[in-house]
């Protein structure tokens, strides 16, 4: 092994994308340091300004959008689309890879020392910029996230499963931990935001409202909530524990397709999640079979456990009278 590679465990990677994993793995390790130093507040989670979508961007998603930028430059990177750029960047002409990437994913946990991430997907480039990613994302080649928490790790796809690799303090290396991620069958957690509760769908509610009733309701057991407010947490559970997760259309302005972006944050989890032989929708359909209409498109997205994320979409089907009912009359969905 050349002393410039940081994988441990490297046979699993698609050798043609290796040097670019390679190149994401150095820039992680290398942000998994500069947050370990912090100062998390106003130095790391301090606000710089505001993004193409109007999100207040933080000194770290600024870090990192540039520290990516720059070392995929030489990595056989054409085409760059970042959450921090307006329009896709050309990186390198001859490139064969069209690269998105969400740098930094939990900003509003940066200084509260709260796991955060980056996310990114990987397609083979096409002549032009928006086409390389507008585009169905079960065309991706590969997708992963690097997550900043009490363990830095990888979590990555070339579409042959799912692969985890844990940045080891003694090596300074990513190593295989974990080569055949699986999201468990079973689950008694939810995540989702809950006070956007009034803003939500009739069936967003009904299907929340029947997991609060817990033991008295329909499912006849009781459910734990989670919400860390970082995909890249709320992914890193689901895939460690199963469960469902939910960032759905809600009725206040400018989140009528929920919150999160297709392009860098869904469609990589979603890759991610099916590859672990989980489900992930727009709260109805794939999302992988899902294109994004513009860069920066925001899409509902609801992942985890097979049964939960049908459930959910099962809960859009019901008559207007069946889900306005009260949970107990619905014993079509009874576990
Ligand atoms: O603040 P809310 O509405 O709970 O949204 C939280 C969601 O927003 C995000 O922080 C958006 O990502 P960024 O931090 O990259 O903008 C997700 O990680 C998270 O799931
Ligand atoms: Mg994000
Ligand atoms: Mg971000």
């Amino acid at each position: 092994m050349q002393s410039d590679e940081n994988i441990i465990g490297n046979d699993k990677i698609p050798a043609d994308l290796y040097p670019l994993i390679n190149g994401l793995c150095t820039v992680g390790a290398d942000l998994a340091k500069t947050i370990a130093r912090g100062p998390l507040g106003q130095t790391l989670g301090g606000a710089v300004g505001e993004n193409s979508d109007g999100d207040q961007q933080k000194a770290l998603d600024v870090m990192a959008d540039e520290a990516f930028a720059e070392a995929l430059k030489s990595l056989g990177v054409r085409w760059y689309a970042s959450e921090e750029q307006e329009e896709v960047v050309e990186l390198d002409p001859n490139g064969r890879y069209a690269l998105a990437i969400d740098p930094l994913d939990g900003s509003s946990n940066i200084d509260v020392n709260v796991s955060i991430g980056t996310i990114f997907s990987i397609f083979e480039a096409n002549e032009g910029a928006n086409e390389s990613f507008l585009r169905p994302a079960n065309e991706q080649i590969a997708a992963g996230y690097i997550i900043f928490g009490p363990q830095t790790g990888l979590m990555v796809t070339f579409g042959n499963g799912t692969l985890f690799y844990v940045l080891s303090p003694d090596s300074g290396k990513f190593e295989l931990a974990n080569d055949h991620v699986v999201v468990p069958k079973e689950s008694t957690e939810y995540a989702i935001n809950a006070s956007n509760y009034r803003h939500w769908s009739k069936p967003v509610r009904a299907y929340i409202d029947d997991c609060i009733a817990g033991a008295e309701g329909i499912h006849g057991k009781n459910f734990n909530m989670r919400w860390v407010a970082s995909l890249v947490a709320e992914t890193h559970r689901i895939l460690t524990r199963g469960g469902i997760f939910l960032y759905p259309t809600d009725s206040r302005e400018g989140y009528g397709a929920g919150r999160l972006r297709m392009v860098y944050e869904c469609a990589p989890m979603a890759f991610l999640v099916e590859q672990a032989d989980g489900h992930a929708t727009n709260e109805h359909d794939r999302i992988l079979d899902q294109t994004a209409k513009e860069l920066h498109a925001r899409t509902p997205f609801v992942f985890g456990t097979p049964v939960k994320v049908d459930r959910l979409a099962s809960y859009h089907d019901l008559p207007e009278k069946e889900v306005s009912a009260l949970f107990g009359q619905r014993g079509l969905f009874r576990d």
